[in-house]
């Protein structure tokens, strides 16, 4: 502490220094010269040591935060570092159907969240983890070419968001909606793909058809609230995925799944992106690339929750578990 003390006033001694060398300065010639880039270095460090001094008193008493001043890049990855050790030694909590659709209802009514908000984060963290696992420059085939199946929900929607940030990033999307929602939020989602000129098909391709157009299918059928057996025209399409030898990546639950008990002879995915946290089923999953997106969960609800979701290193919206 008196060493701290000590530095701060030796910080201020420097401040107030260069206040009066900048004084001179002004009478100098304008040609920047060794010492006025000195000057501003020691300005700097100066001023840093003030927020160093601040920031490490704040973290003493406020143990568990870690904000982003940009004067505590020091502080943060002390921070960080400690929180991923203490995740590290916990395990990701994997949530039942009821308890993740528990969760899903209280992001909306107790903090303040919109579907189409959390709709654009999940589905950019999909998006973000395709490229991850299939960069352009590994796809096989000379075009990008990729083939997003949207179901009926918000598993549907985060596949439109994720189609539409695809196309962003490089990739040809072509988009296959057979039951569309009559909500705006739907609409305005396909129409920000129509625009983004996504091409969407009117019927679900042979499995021999897309194993030879495309490099990958973006399975965004069925999410979270998916129950009993499979309802036309998703029997058939699944039907036909199925067959297909080209990589799937699920959204959130490998459609046809069980939410928690998964499916003997259902998809094979070799990439699931599980969004929030992972569900019951995805402990099943035996794909090469599993993911976590959808990096908006408020610390109080992952403590209620129990959560124990890991670190995402940075500003990652996404991480391979
Ligand atoms: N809280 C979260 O974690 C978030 C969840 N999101 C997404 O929302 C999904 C859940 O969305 P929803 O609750 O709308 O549900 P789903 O998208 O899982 O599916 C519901 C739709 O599927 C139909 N359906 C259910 N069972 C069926 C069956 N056996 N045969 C045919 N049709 C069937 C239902 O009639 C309904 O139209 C998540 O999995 C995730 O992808 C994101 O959009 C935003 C954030
Ligand atoms: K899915």
């Amino acid at each position: 502490m008196t060493r701290r003390v000590y530095l701060f006033v030796f910080e201020l001694f420097w401040v107030f220094r260069c206040v009066l060398c900048k004084l001179m300065f002004r009478s100098q010639p304008a040609e920047p010269s060794l010492s006025f880039w000195i000057f501003w270095m020691r300005n700097l460090r100066a001023l840093l040591g003030i927020g160093f001094l601040v920031s490490s008193r704040a973290a003493a008493t406020v143990p568990q935060t870690c904000s982003l001043s940009s004067s505590a890049n020091r502080h943060n990855e002390a921070c960080s570092g400690s929180r991923s050790a203490s995740t590290m030694a916990q395990t990701i909590k994997y949530l039942g159907q009821e308890e993740a659709q528990k969760v899903d209802e209280e992001l909306f009514s107790e903090y303040g969240f919109s579907v189409d908000q959390l709709m654009e984060l999940a589905g950019l963290s999909c998006a973000t983890a395709i490229t991850r696992a299939y960069p352009l420059a590994s796809l096989r085939k000379a075009r990008p070419a990729l083939l997003v199946v949207c179901g009926p929900g918000n598993n549907g929607g985060d596949g439109l968001v994720c189609a539409r940030h695809l196309r962003l990033f490089g990739y040809e999307p072509t988009i296959l909606y057979p039951k569309r929602p009559n909500k705006p939020l739907f609409q305005g989602l396909t129409t920000q793909c129509e625009k983004m000129e996504i091409p969407f098909l009117t019927e679900m391709p042979e499995a021999e058809v897309i194993d030879e157009a495309y490099n990958l299918v973006i399975d965004a059928i069925f999410g979270f609230s998916f129950k009993g057996s499979v309802r036309e025209p998703f029997g058939s399409i699944l039907d036909q995925l199925k067959k297909t030898t080209i990589p799937i990546a699920s959204i959130d639950i490998p459609s046809g799944w069980d939410v928690e008990t998964g499916s003997a002879d259902g998809l094979r995915p070799d990439t699931l992106v599980s969004l929030t946290a992972p569900k019951k089923s995805a402990s099943l999953f035996r794909g090469r690339y599993h993911f976590l997106g959808g990096r908006f969960v408020p610390p109080g609800l992952e403590r209620k929750y129990q959560l124990n979701l890991p670190h995402y290193p940075g500003t990652d919206c996404v991480l391979q578990l």
